[in-house]
């Protein structure tokens, strides 16, 4: 079962400068049971994913073209208000960079994790109980008593435990991932990604994982998205793709790292140019301007070149990409 399905998303913000194609035809599958990276250099579009797919895109943007599909069912794109605030925080639940966005500092953990279950029907003990269970999940040491302490009187790492479990507790089919532990040092950051691996299994949801960190993303996700400029340029295997790279930008992002699975870079690496003018997108192939094989065809739209069962790249030249590995 495939439990997020985008199909050919567009998503366009109003500037007073015009119009700004933030996402165009962007196409994704997270299936069950996995774990999927999103990678793409600041601007890329990936924060604009995220808001549509938990429909809080800013005022001025707007899903322009495509679905997506939630469990195989919902369109997201056409969900009310109500209809998006069920999903949210139960079947979709989130973790973000920083721990404090899901915490609030004047109430204790254990009464926020009581309010999370607030439509489970269970008493107040039942509730405590789960709480209790997920903060030993996460390794909250005493959770019994923990529960009564407010968030202040935790360490980053810890909060961000806690805001881990207070995701995980309505047990989602979807957890979205930004950046979780971009804040943390080395090593609590190896410590979150072993323990998002263990918790992914033990709970059974699907993950959808945003990165810059090319490290976290081969170590944790079992495949991998690659986004330029609003397009998801190369999708598949996190193997096929690391092994594999079709797209040029991707093999450029691998190639500026060749340390990549050991070395922990604030940023992306960066790749010669700039992004295009989201407001002036270029015709044709996104990536032209910075790209040794560009030529005539690429001033049209490439296709989603399929070049296995799951992995696709956006590129007219995906034969001459072939077999040589970055
Ligand atoms: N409300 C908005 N109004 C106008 N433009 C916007 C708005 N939100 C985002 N954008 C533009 O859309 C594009 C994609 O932005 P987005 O924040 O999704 O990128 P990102 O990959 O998440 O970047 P970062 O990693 O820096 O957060 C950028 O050009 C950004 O300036």
């Amino acid at each position: 079962m495939t439990v997020l399905d985008v199909k050919d998303l567009s998503v366009d913000f109003a500037t007073e400068a015009g119009t700004l194609q933030a996402l165009r035809k962007v196409s994704l599958e997270v299936p069950a049971n996995r774990i999927v990276g999103v990678v793409g250099e600041s601007g890329c579009g990936k924060s604009t994913l995220i808001n549509a797919v938990l429909g809080l895109l800013a005022d001025n943007g707007a899903v322009t073209a495509g679905q997506i599909l939630f469990e195989g069912k919902s369109d997201l794109v056409h969900l009310d208000g109500n209809g998006m605030r069920a999903l949210r925080g139960q079947r979709i639940a989130t973790v973000f960079q920083d721990p404090m966005g899901a915490l609030n500092p004047v109430l204790s953990v254990g009464k926020q994790m009581r309010d999370i279950q607030y439509r489970s029907g269970l008493s107040r003990k039942a509730k405590d109980a789960l709480s209790v269970e997920m903060l030993r999940k996460v390794r909250i040491p005493d959770p019994e008593r923990r529960l009564a302490q407010f968030p202040h009187e935790f360490s980053g790492g810890m909060k961000q435990r806690i805001a881990i479990a207070m995701a995980l507790l309505m047990r989602p089919s979807l957890l979205i991932a930004d950046e979780p532990t971009t804040a943390l040092d080395a090593t609590l950051e190896v410590a979150i990604i072993e323990l998002l691996k263990e918790l992914q299994k033990q709970i059974g949801c699907s993950v959808l994982f945003i990165s810059h960190h090319l490290g976290v993303i081969a170590e944790l996700c079992d495949e991998m998205i690659v986004m330029y400029a609003g397009e998801v340029v190369e999708r598949g295997s996190t193997r096929d793709i690391f092994h594999n790279p079709r797209h040029p930008y991707t093999k450029k992002l691998l190639d500026c790292d060749p340390a990549r699975l050991s070395r922990r870079e604030p940023r992306l690496p960066t790749i010669p140019g700039t992004l295009p003018d989201l407001r002036n997108r270029p015709k044709g192939c996104v990536f032209q301007a910075r790209c040794e094989l560009a030529d005539d065809a690429c001033s049209t739209m490439p296709p989603d070149a399929a070049l296995s069962a799951s992995h696709v790249a956006r590129c007219w030249h995906t034969d001459e990409t072939a077999g040589a590995a970055a």
